[in-house]
């Protein structure tokens, strides 16, 4: 019987499409395979350098693609493109890159992240013994540098590592890969650590729990993957544990993650029976041999799995159909693919983003995770396999391809600043050239000049000394001021890259220092925080005489109050949490403002006239100005936008920023001594103020996404719990013995959460919370809000 796969297949081939008709993925993908098939673009177009110009008169030797390319750049330089370039990979700088991989490992909370780097840190040999998230031997693992991780056995902060790989061919002959490598946390609150990780690497590891499956959080990295176009593989770990069903987690994948997947193993016996896995691509059976598992004993499979690694292996083979032509056409002709066909085309799928190889095992019982470092460098790209574009600032911000070349000139991305006790570390992903000691970069956001006097590989927190990084790798420099997301180019080029997506902070609660004697080191703490972690923030509310601070969730400022406590010895007194609300303008209206002093003194005066309008979105603010005839000059109008966007940070009716408003200013007056930059600032802000407030304005609340996870005995008591709460329930789903629920709730109904849900399920329940969007808070709540903040103005004023 033909299988639906073949049948689908089949019937798109008689209607008439073409080979690449067959791929059911649309090519649509930003980032694509380059090497050999990358296309010339126009906007790909550059010069090229005189640098690589005479490497390439050196290496007249290479291969014919290559040296045809050599030719004609050096007949006419100007015409080669470093489209070209890429097209034509030099093979000296191919063979390295093809030896070298950056790749994160991103995962749900407690999937086993930071266990499974600390395996792969030792089979790769970068450690000498395997030390547990948590264990007894009061160790900890490696990657969780931080008192404070080792203690809750949590990851806060992303950490880097490096380790080389050696994988053996099939003729036993031995490959040695570069691998570079970040841990991140699984905790919604240290999101933009993951976020930054992702924007910099070039493939990454999902982890996922044999028995939880996909869960909220492995759904919140899934996001996080697309925004930068990252390919991966995944490995379904903690197959010891029971209930354990890697199988499960493969249909999730396929149908919450909406990526289809494919088991490229089988478990060999499960949960405490768990003994290895089957490769369905050789069809071999691999054990884990020695005291830490470092050895892998290959056999023949065991009879009592067969006809499951039968069975997956030919589904493997029907989901790389439907994502791959060449396999799509060797089932079409209903022959199998060979092994190294097999290889080819997941290779091909899962770099073009349309498909994820799925590993199994168990890093805690030390099974499996080898096979999965061979499916790092087989599957996952190397740095010249993926599309990095830069704007070039000197050409109408042309997009240009980086070309991870270590002679061209160098570009890096300054993706994470860390204080250390040496200084400020900054992490640098270098996309191309080459970063030595002691050279020159240039800032391009601020074009400063700044040396770099120390180059470092980072190893957790423990760093190894360097003189130079090649382009494609990861490395961190010290005495580098700059801010998270610059980037450094040698001076001669105009690029600039694209940063990363830094989501807003949601919590606020305001701190200060128990004892004054502390406020410089309270003053250093807070300043260093923030240039490490754009998603937290402090300002001075100058009304209140408070410092503030915001962030993801409760959890993320109580890392940084207890941080402050253990790094700088200040001990800080907290308020309540406080939601990050907003306002936003409730219907059009008109203004006509004039502010005019002219008794006495200076004078002041400015007329500002148009109208103030929601933009029908709850996001940026908008201002415009629409003159004619030239009634407020261009310098005034200027303090005009200045004195909106001051208004808008904090709103009129509760002091939280405003949303979704658009101000457009058409007509004024100006005054020819008493009008001035401030004057026209100040009758901005009035109109502002008065038209916002006549405009039935109202006061917006965060609405998070919540999900609950907790054994199936609670569900009642949960339900009820969060019926307490107001949340609305979206989805419950039961699985094994365990429950989820999906549900909508405002952040304000949320606090103390997790302390009832403690208590609710005997300390088993567990819950995310992610912010989803702003929504009008209920007329009762506004009522309250407002009156408390006219309260405190009021009381202020009295002082
Ligand atoms: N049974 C079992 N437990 C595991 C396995 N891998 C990890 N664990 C345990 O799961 C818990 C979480 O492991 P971590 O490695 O800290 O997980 P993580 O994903 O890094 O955690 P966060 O960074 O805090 O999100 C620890 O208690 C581990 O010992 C496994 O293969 N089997």
């Amino acid at each position: 019987m033909r299988s639906p796969t073949l049948a689908r297949l089949q019937s798109r081939a008689v209607s008439g499409l073409t080979r690449s008709a067959v791929r059911l993925q649309p090519q649509t993908l930003l980032r694509q395979r380059c090497a050999s098939t990358a296309v010339l673009r126009p906007s790909a177009v550059a010069p090229v350098y005189p640098s690589i110009q005479r490497q390439w008169n050196q290496r007249r030797n290479a291969s014919a693609a290559a040296s045809a390319v050599l030719e004609a750049a050096a007949a006419n330089p100007e015409a080669l493109s470093q489209a070209a370039i890429i097209d034509n990979l030099d093979p000296v700088e191919a063979a390295r890159l093809d030896k070298c991989r950056n790749i994160g490992i991103a995962a749900h909370i407690d999937s086993g992240k930071t266990t499974v780097t600390e395996r792969v840190l030792f089979y790769t040999g970068r450690i000498k013994a395997i030390h547990e998230v948590r264990g007894r031997d009061s160790v900890g693992a490696k990657m969780d540098s931080m008192d404070l991780e080792r203690e809750k056995g949590i990851t806060i902060q992303s950490a880097a590592t490096f380790c080389d790989w050696v994988k053996k061919d099939k003729e036993g002959k031995e490959h040695k890969y570069h691998v570079n490598l970040i841990d991140t946390p699984g905790h919604i609150d240290f999101t933009i650590e993951v976020e930054r990780a992702l924007r910099v690497l070039d493939g990454a590891v999902m982890i996922l729990c044999a028995v939880s499956g996909v869960q909220s959080q492995t759904i919140t990295v899934d996001r996080q993957m697309r925004r930068y176009n990252v390919p991966r593989i995944s490995f379904v770990n903690k197959m010891d544990r029971m209930g354990a069903n890697p199988f499960k987690a493969v249909d999730q994948i396929n149908t919450k993650l909406k990526i289809p997947a494919a088991a490229v193993q089988v478990p060999i016996g499960a949960e405490d029976e768990f003994e290895g896995v089957v490769d369905l691509i050789d069809m071999k059976a691999l054990y884990n041999v020695g005291a830490s598992g470092e050895e892998i004993a290959v056999k023949e499979i065991p009879e009592k799995v067969k006809a499951l690694a039968e069975e997956r292996r030919n589904m493997l083979i029907e989901t790389l159909a439907d994502v791959d032509d060449e396999i799509a056409e060797i089932f079409l002709e209903e022959s199998v693919p060979t092994p190294d066909q097999m290889r080819a085309a997941i290779r091909r799928a899962t770099i073009g983003l349309k498909f994820t190889p799925v590993f199994m095992g168990s890093a805690l019982a030390n099974k499996s995770v080898q096979p999965m470092l061979d499916g790092v460098v087989d599957y996952l790209p190397n740095p010249a396999e993926v599309e990095n574009l830069a704007l070039d600032q000197k050409r109408a911000e042309a997009s240009v391809k980086l070309v991870p070349y270590n002679s061209l000139p160098f570009v890096g991305l300054a993706f994470k600043l860390e204080e250390s006790n040496f200084g400020q570390l900054t992490y640098i992903r270098v996309y191309q050239g080459t970063l030595r000691k002691g050279a020159n970069v240039f800032n391009a956001r601020n074009d400063k000049k700044v040396k770099v006097p120390r180059i470092v590989r980072m190893h957790s927190n423990e760093m190894e000394e360097v003189s130079e990084i090649g382009a494609g790798e990861i490395c961190a420099v010290f005495g580098v001021d700059c801010a998270s997301g610059d980037t450094f180019t040698d001076g001669q080029l105009g690029y600039s890259m694209t940063s990363m997506f830094v989501p807003e902070p949601v919590i606020s609660l305001s701190i200060k220092p128990k004892q004054s004697k502390d406020g410089a080191n309270f003053s250093k703490a807070m300043a260093r925080f923030q240039r490490e972690d754009p998603t937290f923030r402090v300002t001075y509310d100058t009304e209140s005489e408070q410092t503030i601070i915001s962030g993801m969730g409760e959890l993320h400022l109580d890392i940084y109050v207890e941080r402050m406590r253990r790094e700088y010895r200040v001990d800080c007194e907290t308020g309540q949490p406080q939601v990050a609300y907003r306002e936003t303008l409730g219907n059009r209206v008109d203004f006509d403002h004039l502010l005019k002093k002219q008794s006495g003194g200076p004078g002041e005066y400015a007329r500002v006239m148009g109208w103030m309008e929601p933009t029908g979105t709850l996001e940026e603010n908008k201002f415009e100005q629409q003159i004619v005839g030239g009634s407020i000059s261009e310098k005034f109008l200027y303090a005009c936008e200045k004195g909106f966007n001051l208004s808008c940070e904090k709103g009129p009716l509760v002091g939280h920023k405003v949303l979704g408003t658009r101000m457009v200013i058409n007509d004024g007056a100006t005054h020819m001594t008493d009008s001035s930059e401030m004057s026209f600032k100040n009758a901005t802000q009035q109109a502002f103020r008065k038209a916002f407030m006549d405009s039935n304005p109202s006061v917006l609340e965060p609405l998070m996404k919540t999900v609950v996870t907790a054994p199936s005995e609670f569900q009642g008591d949960v339900i009820g719990l969060l019926n307490k709460r107001g949340a609305t329930i979206n989805d419950t789903e039961t699985g094994v013995d365990e429950f989820t629920i999906y549900a909508d709730c405002s952040l304000n109904g949320m606090f103390g959460f997790s302390t009832h849900l403690r208590a609710a399920t005997q300390g088993k329940g567990e819950y995310t919370m992610e912010f989803s969007h702003y929504e009008k808070a209920p007329p009762q709540m506004q009522k309250e809000l407002i009156a408390k903040y006219l309260k405190a103005q009021a009381d202020r004023h009295k002082k």
